[in-house]
């Protein structure tokens, strides 16, 4: 199935963003060791929230955590520290992503795992026991879900952990945050160079409230930016100024691509502004989540641009590099990945096609970043576009609502 997608003359609504599902996870997570029954307000409906529910709720022990790396991760190290026998598996891609640094940590402190396809990869057979805890060492420049997955885990060690982090540490600011969320459940926990030390100690229950997810609001810059309409304006709800999303750094880097943002007490208001870089440079590094919705966005406003830090998308829902590369080229704009983890647009261009048909591979922000390219070229085609329910399920709803058209096409 496919939607064609045509553009609204002006831009102006407002939008009930998605509640983050960073944040979602780890809620639920840190809820389960805390033994809460405390509520989690505003939690996420996206797919990749749902599984971490389902597994909560399953009789068996058996789950299926689909194409959600969040739950994948987080639930090893959660299932390796409670009694019992699991197996977890996913989505086929799901079995392509690595998760061998979290295994062998979580080996090194006790827990016994087995890979039940291909070495390295998941489905994971788990023989799960109390961990006692120490020091374990883990590279920080595949995916940071490791170290969340072992720190949210690690106040229940009766001998506290210490994680030594190797290498550069790729998605740093979602450590931040599974920090930030275990210290509102009552954790203390020091970060000095490269080791972050936690000692055992309890989960104090509170309830929260999730905020909305900033990644989510990417995609309505990328529309703001490439609209038309001079008094493009936007309306997000329930974004937070002092965020613990890494990804809230959209507020400085689309000023640079002509949207302001201004916050008021239930969320911000983004519109259209004239101020735009010539040349586009950034190092994705902290956040990797964005470089869809730049590099989509940098091409469609003809903003030349060179990325950096971007290594870590060869192993998300997709080879994220890869698609941008073949995707943007269907739209007529060369990109080159110039070394490892940087990619470059300097302008040159080929013959479009004529009635480009955009392939998602399974990946939500494939398809959310490329909607906006309606706006660009009067309508654009998206394959598979029931992908956004991975963390945005409620998203091309939202575009009927600010005057996009969608059209089904079987
Ligand atoms: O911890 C998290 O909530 C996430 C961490 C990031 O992954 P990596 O650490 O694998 O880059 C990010 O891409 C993902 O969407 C969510
Ligand atoms: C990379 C992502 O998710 P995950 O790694 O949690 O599957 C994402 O949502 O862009």
């Amino acid at each position: 199935m496919q939607y064609k997608v045509y553009p609204p003359t002006t831009l102006r609504t407002t939008v009930h963003l998605p509640a983050s599902k960073s944040i979602s996870n780890r809620a639920l997570i840190i809820n389960a060791l805390s033994l809460s029954t405390l509520p989690i307000k505003n939690l996420s409906d996206c797919e990749d929230t749902r599984v971490i529910i389902d597994t909560f709720n399953s009789n068996s022990n058996i789950f299926d955590v689909k194409a959600a790396g969040t739950a994948m991760r987080f639930l090893t190290a959660f299932l390796a520290g409670m009694e019992g026998e699991w197996i977890i598996r996913g989505s086929k891609r799901m079995h392509e992503r690595p998760i061998h640094p979290l295994v062998d940590a979580l080996t090194a402190l006790g827990a016994e795992i087995e890979y039940l396809e291909k070495e390295g990869y998941p489905p994971l057979k788990i023989k799960g026991r109390r961990l006692k805890g120490g020091e374990v060492y883990l590279s920080g420049n595949i995916s940071s879900q490791f170290i969340s997955a072992l720190l949210m885990i690690a106040p229940l060690m009766e001998n506290g952990l210490i994680v030594h982090i190797e290498k550069e540490i790729v998605s740093k600011p979602y450590v931040q945050l599974t920090l930030s969320m275990m210290k509102k459940f009552g954790i203390t926990a020091k970060w000095e160079d490269n080791d972050i030390i936690i000692k055992h100690q309890d989960y104090t229950p509170v309830s929260m409230t999730v905020e909305s997810d900033w990644s989510a609001a990417s995609y309505w810059y990328a529309m703001t930016a490439l609209s038309d309409d001079p008094d493009a304006q936007v309306t997000l709800l329930g974004l937070e100024k002092d965020s613990w999303q890494g990804d809230s750094a959209v507020v400085t880097l689309f000023s640079y691509l002509g949207v302001s943002t201004e916050f008021f007490d239930k969320g911000i208001v983004i519109r259209k502004t004239k101020e735009r870089s010539k040349k586009f440079f950034h190092d994705f590094v902290d956040q990797p989540d964005l470089v869809q919705t730049f590099a989509t966005t940098c091409c469609f406003l003809n903003i030349p641009f060179l990325f950096s830090g971007i290594q870590s998308l060869r192993i998300k829902e997709t080879d994220r590099i890869l698609a941008l590369m073949t995707e943007l080229k269907k739209l007529g704009f060369v990109l080159k990945e110039t070394d490892i983890g940087m990619m470059e647009w300097d302008g040159e261009r080929s013959f479009p096609e004529v009635n480009p048909l955009i392939d998602t591979y399974d990946d939500h922000r494939m398809a959310m970043s490329f909607a906006p390219a309606a706006i660009r070229y009067n309508s654009i085609i998206i394959n598979d576009p029931k992908v956004v329910n991975k963390s945005y399920p409620n998203f091309w709803n939202d575009l009927k609502s600010a005057g996009f058209r969608i059209e089904k096409i079987e």
